[in-house]
């Protein structure tokens, strides 16, 4: 790895919109002259890494977006053992010595994982209103510990009874001050700001 690539990880309980998130935040990235790649993490399939190439079509070169199918528990492939995941962004970054940000999503998960630190540089942890205002609450490693917490699908929250000012007030505190964002990834609302957040670990970290 070299020194001037950030390496991303997005994690978060399955179906919470680590897809959507990064098909909206490439597009962020790429208008302020970023050269993005994706590493995107699913057990037994490449559907995710399908997914992100269909959705970013004309956006990013689909050779710039890599599955890895890890064929055991998220935890494995992003934290333990992240043998495969780092094979994936060296050889991106070998042909495509443009890189100059690796975005991993992991495989989705319960509410316990963390990504090695050998694998990123910073990680979020991404949370859908649907799965209730009471998430925050609950904690665990990706909540409290992750560099920055993103509540997504604050548009359906009314629909499903999660009041965000609740969900938002909960998170500041177990999270104790660290950052928490709010989005909707199908509109992009809330993504410049993921985009500033990420920003600012580049300049941290090198
Ligand atoms: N309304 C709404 N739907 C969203 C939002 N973000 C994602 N979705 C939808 O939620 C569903 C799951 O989104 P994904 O991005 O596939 O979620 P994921 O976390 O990558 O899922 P896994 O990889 O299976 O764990 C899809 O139908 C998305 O279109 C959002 O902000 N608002």
């Amino acid at each position: 790895m070299t020194d001037d690539v950030l390496r991303v990880g997005i994690a978060g309980p399955v179906g919470s919109g680590k897809t959507a998130l990064i098909e909206a935040l490439v597009p962020v990235l790429i208008a302020r002259g970023r050269r993005p790649a994706v590493i995107t993490n699913d057990i037994y399939t490449q559907e995710d890494a399908r997914h992100v190439r269909r959705s970013l079509a004309g956006v990013l070169d689909p050779e710039r977006v890599v599955g890895v199918e890890t064929g055991a528990c998220p935890h494995t492939a992003v934290r333990d053992d992240p043998t495969m995941n780092l094979a994936a962004g060296a050889e991106l970054l070998e042909r495509f010595p443009d890189i100059d940000t690796l975005l991993y999503e992991s495989g989705g998960d319960n509410l316990t994982l963390t990504f090695s630190p050998v694998l990123v540089d910073m990680f979020f942890f991404v949370l859908d209103t649907a799965d209730g205002e009471k998430m925050p609450r609950k904690r665990g490693p990706g909540i409290t510990d992750s560099d920055v917490l993103v509540i997504n699908k604050i548009d359906i929250a009314p629909y499903v009874r999660t009041d965000l000012t609740v969900m938002t007030t909960d998170a500041d505190h177990v999270r104790e001050g660290r950052p928490v964002l709010l989005t909707n990834s199908l509109t992009g609302e809330g993504l410049e700001r993921v985009a500033d957040l990420l920003e600012s670990y580049r300049g941290a970290t090198t």
